[in-house]
């Protein structure tokens, strides 16, 4: 595949190494330098493009795919406030488009299986249940989009939490939830590349179900492998629609 890379920093480097080990070609690369510079023209040789920007960057990029007709892979996190307006658009337009919080895929079974652990405890209301992230201190979304999906999973699920809630620990004053709040807590510490754990806590014990990621490689491969995937797809799709826990 000819990949258009968008957003070449910590992501987009690994991305670009582990798409030309598995025989892809980076046919060109935009990031702030060059962004303004990029139109459609400019993409009509590729096959697909990969954006790990940043938020506020990621929409003009989606828009700008759109316009060009190629499809996309969003990596990036801290748009989906803006999430069923692009849902709207690709599909309306019928525009091709994969978006995940977290590529890797032990997030993804960890999504899964998330769920089940929300199901099985929802009865048991002596537990209550949070969610913590623990990310390197260059990010610049809170919480991460992975734990949205964790605290999206959650709530799916448990009757007692109708919406979260985030603390960035060491920000402002300490947010104390309410009853039907499910707390997110995000911590910065140096450059750990991105942990999440999900506790249910009682009077007499606690449950932690948590996912350690050592390095960015899994979110990479698996960003390549999700626009693989996408070859010769058309319409909107999360990266769990890749993944079947149940066959
Ligand atoms: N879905 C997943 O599995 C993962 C998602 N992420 C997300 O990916 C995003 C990028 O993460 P990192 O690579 O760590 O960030 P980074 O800060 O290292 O790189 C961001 C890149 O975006 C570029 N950029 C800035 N404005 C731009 C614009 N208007 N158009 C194109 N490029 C632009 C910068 O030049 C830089 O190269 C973040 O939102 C992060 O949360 C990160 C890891 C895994
Ligand atoms: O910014 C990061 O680094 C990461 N971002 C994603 C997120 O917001 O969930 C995925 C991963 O945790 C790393």
């Amino acid at each position: 595949m000819n990949i258009a890379l968008i957003g070449y920093g910590k992501m987009g480097r690994i991305i670009e190494r582990i798409a030309s080990e598995r025989g892809h070609q980076i046919a060109l690369i935009i990031d702030e330098n060059n962004r303004d510079e990029i139109g459609v023209d400019d993409l009509q040789e590729m096959d697909v493009a990969i954006d790990f920007s940043t938020p506020h960057a990621a929409i003009e990029n989606i828009e700008l795919c759109f316009e060009a007709n190629l499809p996309l892979v969003v990596g990036t996190t801290g748009w989906y406030d803006h999430l069923e307006e692009i849902k709207e658009k690709c599909l309306q337009g019928n525009k091709t488009l994969l978006y995940g919080s977290n590529f890797s895929i032990g997030v993804n079974v960890f999504f899964h299986i998330n769920k089940l652990l929300a199901k099985a405890m929802n009865p048991y209301k002596q537990y209550d249940v949070q969610v913590e992230e623990i990310h390197h201190t260059h990010k610049l979304d809170a919480p991460s989009g992975t734990a949205i999906t964790i605290a999206e999973g959650i709530i799916d699920h448990i009757d007692e939490k109708s919406e979260w809630v985030n603390d960035l620990v060491g920000e402002g004053e300490e947010v104390v939830p309410k009853k039907h709040q499910l707390l997110i807590e995000s911590h910065r510490i140096e450059e750990v590349p991105g942990t999440h754990t999900v506790l249910y806590s009682s009077e007499v014990d606690q449950i932690e179900f948590k996912h350690t990621a050592h390095s960015r490689s899994g979110f990479a491969l698996g960003a390549v492998i999700a626009a693989e995937w996408l070859q010769g797809k058309e319409g909107f799709y999360a990266v769990t629609d890749m993944f079947d826990f149940n066959g």
